[in-house]
């Protein structure tokens, strides 16, 4: 064994090191974020390892209940749900927990309060847990916006309030993308150290892409601009080559090869499902911070999706993000479209 590259290894930059850093560039802070980042790190280490395992822990299949969505829970959803929100309150960092397979609002014993909200999607993409397709956990930090009892309307706040949000993709490998507010950072998990590695520093979307993603099998719902942004992909009339359609059908993956290669993704609003299928809090706003921080955007059909501030914790909204160039094409078809 060449013991130098073993060695070399010491000088992997992980995240707990990578978090440090960025903590030292705030001389008055505490550590607390930190310590709230390595609680949610430990929670997508456990969930990867149970998604590694689905197949052979018995993990694969129905809960038996449905959620706030009327969805059908899968075991692995119910399983990532307490997994994260025990880590978050054993924390000791945050007083208001939101997620989607939880109705109401978690407030957690003052005993053990932080200064923090978490909104998060604990188990991303489930109608693809049972084919081992690649699947993700999501979430956003608030920070509560003043000292009272916490209260709903602490993340009840536009999502360019968010201090933080990431998401973790258990596909072929484990990859941790995470912003708090000043670039977008990929870590992967070496299994060998338990570890996540800084594998994609400072992660830039391309200007525009060559990708669109989206269900087309709700196309015959859609409104006039989505209908004609997604025939201007496929059949360009400025001589440019048509885009090519992916759609792994969970937003993690999909957002995720969005951000690495460019193009863009959208879940539309639609004739059946006016507001279409993601949530505002624990979906919609991490992915578009993330987005924006990488230089993309993120449009909800009629404003940047970051203004939007939510009145109910599982409101869903439309979304169209990805490279600026891309989200530029459908916000014209829609400005054109308001004129009339
Ligand atoms: O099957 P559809 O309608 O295309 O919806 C797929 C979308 O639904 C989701 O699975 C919803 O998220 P959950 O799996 O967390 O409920 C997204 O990950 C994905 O983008
Ligand atoms: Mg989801
Ligand atoms: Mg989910």
């Amino acid at each position: 064994m060449d013991h130098s590259a073993e060695a070399q290894r010491t000088d992997l930059m992980t995240i707990t090191r990578f978090v440090l850093n960025e903590q030292s560039k705030h001389p008055d802070s505490r550590g607390d974020f930190s310590i709230l980042l390595s609680h949610i790190v430990l929670g997508c280490k456990f969930v990867c390892s149970a998604v590694s395992k689905a197949g052979l822990a018995k993990l694969i299949g129905l809960a038996g209940d449905t959620n706030v969505q009327g969805e059908e829970q899968k075991k692995l959803d119910v399983l990532s749900n307490d997994v994260f929100v025990k880590a978050l309150v054993s924390s000791g960092r945050t007083s208001i927990l939101v997620s989607e397979e939880d109705e109401q609002a978690t407030f957690v014993d003052p005993s053990k309060r932080g200064k923090y909200c978490v909104v998060f999607d604990p188990l991303d993409g489930s109608s693809n847990i049972d084919c081992g397709v690649s699947i993700g956990t999501i979430f956003g930090i608030y920070m509560l916006k003043g000292d009272h009892e916490p209260t709903i309307e602490d993340v009840l706040q536009p999502g360019k309030n968010m201090l933080a949000a990431g998401y973790c993709m258990y596909g072929s490998s484990c990859t941790l993308v995470i912003s708090t507010g000043n670039g977008v950072n990929g870590f992967t998990l070496d299994p060998s150290l338990g570890e996540f590695i800084l594998t994609h520093p400072d992660i830039k979307i391309p200007k525009k892409g060559k990708i669109y993603s989206v269900n087309e099998g709700n196309a015959k719902n859609w409104d006039a601009p989505t209908a004609k942004y997604v025939e201007k992909c496929k059949f360009p009339q400025d001589g440019s080559s048509p885009k090519s359609l992916r759609y792994i059908g969970s937003m993690v993956a999909d957002v995720h090869r969005t951000l690495l290669y460019g193009g863009i993704f959208l879940y539309p609003g639609d004739k059946k499902s006016p507001n279409g299928k993601l949530r505002v809090l624990y979906e919609v706003f991490p992915m578009s911070f993330l987005l924006e921080q990488a230089g993309g955007q993120a449009f909800t059909g009629k404003i940047r999706a970051l203004d939007l501030v939510p009145s109910k914790l599982h409101e869903r909204s439309p979304i169209f993000l990805g490279s600026f160039d891309d989200v530029e094409d459908i916000k014209a078809l829609y400005a054109a479209e308001a004129k009339g």
